[in-house]
C-alpha cells in the first residue's frame, strides 16, 4: 500500500530555505542604483547565504585584498531580505562615519551598507547585498583561542557590544531587547 499523503497545512514542517549555489569568480552583479560589482572567491557561508569577496572595479579580477563582501541568497528566502532592511536603515556609511567621529572611536565594528539588488542566473533569481569586508570573525578567534577567551577580551567585547547595541542601534533605527 502506498504511504498516506500528509494533510496540507496542519503538522507540516516549514519549507526548507535554500542555500544559493556557488557563483564562479568574475560574475558581475548590478545593484538597484545601477552600480556594478564583481564577485571574487567565496569567503564564508551563513545559515542561508554565501559570501563572496567583491570589488567595484569590474575591469580586473577581484583579489584577496578586496574591500567589500557580497552576500547572496535565493530571492525567495526571507533572512537576507530582513537583514537587508536592517542594513539599509542602520548601516548607512555617513551615519556610521559620523557616529565613529563623534564618539572618538577608531571603528564601530558594523560593516557599512553599499548597495543591494536582484540578480538572475540560470533562470533563477538571487538577492544580494554589498557591505564592507571586515577582518576575521569572533567564531574563528574563539576556535583559535582553544574555545576559551581571556577575561580581559570578554570584558572588551562586552563593552563593544554594549556600545553598539545599547547606544548605536536604538538611536539609528533598530530596537533591541535582551
Ligand atoms: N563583512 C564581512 N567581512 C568578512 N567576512 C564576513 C563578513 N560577513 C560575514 N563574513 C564571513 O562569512 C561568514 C558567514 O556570515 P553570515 O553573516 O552569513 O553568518 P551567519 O550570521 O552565521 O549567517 P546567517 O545570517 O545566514 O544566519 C562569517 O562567519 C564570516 O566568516
Amino acid at each position: 500500500m502506498p504511504p498516506k499523503k500528509k494533510a496540507a497545512g496542519k503538522g507540516r514542517a516549514p519549507a526548507k530555505r535554500q542555500l544559493a549555489e556557488e557563483f564562479p569568480p568574475g560574475e558581475v552583479l548590478i545593484d538597484t542604483g545601477k552600480k556594478s560589482w564583481k564577485l571574487g572567491a567565496p569567503i564564508g557561508q551563513g545559515g542561508f547565504g554565501l559570501l563572496y569577496l567583491a570589488h567595484e572595479n569590474t575591469a580586473k579580477p577581484v583579489g584577496a585584498d578586496a574591500p567589500y563582501v557580497i552576500k547572496v541568497e535565493p530571492s525567495d528566502n526571507g533572512p537576507l531580505f530582513s537583514e537587508l532592511k536592517f542594513y539599509m536603515r542602520a548601516a548607512k556609511p555617513d551615519l556610521i562615519q559620523s557616529w565613529v567621529k563623534s564618539h572618538k572611536l577608531n571603528v564601530l565594528g558594523v560593516p557599512r551598507y553599499w548597495g543591494s539588488g536582484l540578480h538572475e542566473r540560470g533562470g533563477k533569481r538571487y538577492r544580494f547585498m554589498v557591505i564592507d569586508r571586515l577582518g576575521t570573525d569572533l567564531q574563528k578567534k574563539f576556535e583559535e583561542c582553544g574555545r576559551r577567551f581571556p577575561r580581559k577580551l570578554v570584558l572588551q567585547l562586552a563593552l563593544r557590544l554594549v556600545g553598539v547595541f545599547i547606544s548605536f542601534f536604538p538611536l539609528n533605527g533598530r530596537v533591541v531587547s535582551f
